[in-house]
């Protein structure tokens, strides 16, 4: 089978996605993590358009160690009605010191006449002149041909004659973008496989996602014989971004035998994905395939009673391939199978225990109907299956009672709250003050517990996420509080519902409290 080159634009039109900004840093940190992954080529961004891409490819010949990968320095044709070798944007190019550089042309007869105001014949000119200036200068040439399919629909004939004046010019390959990202597998499948037989040149795939198809015509691309893909890691770019390189690559490594990078390297692509979105400062994308957090997730029973008994009865691949793990999600949609396989992953073996399962499941459901939902807060269904299995709840101390002022005032803690409870055996009153009534909670518990659990010190609220259930009802309505928390290694979420806000934030405190104590070993005292 033809090698294929995967290359990586994530740095250059990855970078063009909106609200996406990258310091040179960033760059830099995220072109390690590409090469960890095994990519072919990273294209670093664009060097003479502006400093921070100037500065990056000046960094990167020292700070960069790239094991597998070969960097790309992107940037356009010559300016019609010059030369090559006096074009400073050329210039710029040679100057990145990089092994390849990835033109951009024009291979669209309206751009050449509109955006370019040129002449069809001058536009050839430039590339079959930038082409061979750089190979001159001893550089890999890549030339991306943008609009190619909506001008090869267009004019054919004019396309073509792009393709072969690059490919007679001494480009290595010639991408075919789908720059507006307006088409669909057949007719790429169709128009590449035309410009094969009829140019003879290796081809490249460049595709947007404006149709939700940028995967699937990458990969139709490379079935109908291109052999170099270009994307982008977590679908990053423009509009809607690029084909995203995770899944072309898992799918064409694991669905279609093509050896791509290594099975272990392959392995990291969810460790990869992830610490490239905490560069990005881009939240993961929980539906992504082969490495979002649902993608191996579970939540319907009927689901969870054949994965009990083969997990590959309902996942396409097994998810540790990806560095991924099937996960059991608990809901009303449920049944005993599911509450099975959730204790096998919380360290419980329910096998053989019908009667229990059963009475988990109803439990859950009856929640869930009142508001609840476990598959948000894992560690409040670990307190309760805890409590079915032992047959008493988890409790470190004994509330009293609590309660909690708020007053208009100007300052910043504005609201004060009193906990009364019993630990180590010994009665506490203590208050605390916060910004809103839950944070004065937490401030007047951790204060009541502090001296019996020390280890409440390193707890750390890090979300607060409140929905209202039955809004019908107003300010009436029931109330259903998540709370995210961390001890700085693992974060859990806990819930409360209750027909008052701060009553269903006081339960999901608590369970909070609970939880990351148990988690920690601590014995109740
Ligand atoms: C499909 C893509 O995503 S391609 C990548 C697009 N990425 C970017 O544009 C990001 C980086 N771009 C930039 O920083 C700036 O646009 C620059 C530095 C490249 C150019 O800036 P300016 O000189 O101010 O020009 P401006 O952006 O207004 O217009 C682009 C110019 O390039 C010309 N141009 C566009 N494509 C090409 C090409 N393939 N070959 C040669 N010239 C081109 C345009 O005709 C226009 O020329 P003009 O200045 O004579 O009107
Ligand atoms: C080159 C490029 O990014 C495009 O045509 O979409």
């Amino acid at each position: 089978m033809t090698t294929v080159h995967v290359y990586d634009t994530t740095l250059r039109d990855g970078a063009q996605q909106e609200g996406l900004n990258l310091s040179v840093a960033d760059k830099l940190a995220i072109a390690g993590h590409l090469d960890e992954l095994g990519v072919g080529y990273i294209e670093g961004g664009w060097p003479g358009a502006n400093p921070k891409d100037t500065e990056f490819f000046r960094r990167a010949r020292s700070e960069l160690d790239l094991r597998n990968a070969v960097l790309a320095a992107f940037g356009s044709t010559r300016r019609a009605g010059g030369t090559a070798a006096d074009d400073p944007q050329v210039q710029a190019l040679l100057d990145a010191e990089t092994p390849v550089v990835t033109l951009v042309a024009k291979s669209h007869v309206r751009h050449v006449e509109q955006a370019l105001r040129t002449t069809r014949e001058e536009n050839l000119a430039m590339i079959g002149d930038t082409v061979t200036h750089l190979v001159g200068q001893g550089r890999r040439v890549f030339l991306d041909c943008e609009h190619f399919f909506d001008g090869y629909q267009l004019d054919r004939d004019y396309a073509l004659d792009v393709v072969r004046t690059a490919h007679d010019a001494g480009a290595e390959v010639v991408v075919l973008c789908d720059t507006n990202g307006g088409m669909l597998p057949p007719q790429v499948s169709e128009i590449v496989a035309a410009v094969r037989e009829e140019t003879g040149a290796d081809l490249g795939i460049h595709c947007h996602n404006d149709t939700g198809c940028a995967v699937a015509n990458s990969m139709a691309a490379l079935e109908a014989g291109a052999m170099h893909v270009q994307g982008t890691i977590n679908g990053y770019g423009e509009r809607t971004g690029n084909a995203d390189l995770v899944t072309v690559v898992a799918n064409l490594q694991l669905k279609r035998g093509y050896d791509l990078v290594e099975p272990e390297r392959l392995r990291h692509a969810l460790h990869l994905s992830h610490a490239i979105s905490e560069v990005t400062n881009v939240v993961p994308y929980g539906r992504q395939p082969y490495v979002g957090a649902s993608a191996f997730a579970h939540k319907a029973g009927l689901h969870a009673s054949a994965l009990k008994v083969d997990p590959d009865l309902y996942q396409h691949i097994d998810p540790a391939l990806v560095g991924n793990s099937m996960r059991t999600l608990v809901s009303d949609m449920a049944g005993r199978a599911s509450i099975e396989l959730k204790g096998r992953e919380l360290g419980y073996d329910l096998a053989g225990q019908p009667e229990l399962l059963a009475r988990v499941v109803a439990s859950v459901k009856e929640r869930e109907l009142r508001g609840w939902t476990f598959d948000a807060a894992d560690a409040s269904f670990e307190l309760l299956l805890r409590q079915e299995v032992t047959g008493e709840a988890l409790r470190y101390f004994d509330v009293e009672s609590w309660r909690v002022i708020v007053e208009a005032a100007h300052r910043d803690d504005a609201a004060e709250a009193t906990v009364k409870l019993h630990a180590g055996e010994k009665r506490v009153v203590a208050t605390g003050e916060g910004n809103g009534p839950v944070n004065a909670l937490d401030h007047a518990l951790r204060e009541a517990l502090a001296e019996v659990y020390p280890e409440l010190e390193k707890f750390e609220l890090i979300d607060f996420r409140v929905r209202i259930l039955d809004s019908s009802h107003g300010t009436d309505a029931t109330t259903r509080v998540l709370i995210e928390s961390t001890d700085g290694e693992r974060t859990w979420e806990t819930m409360g519902v209750a027909p008052n806000i701060v009553q269903a934030a006081w339960a999901a405190l608590v369970d909070s409290f609970t939880y990351g104590l148990m988690k920690a070993g601590v014995d109740p005292r």
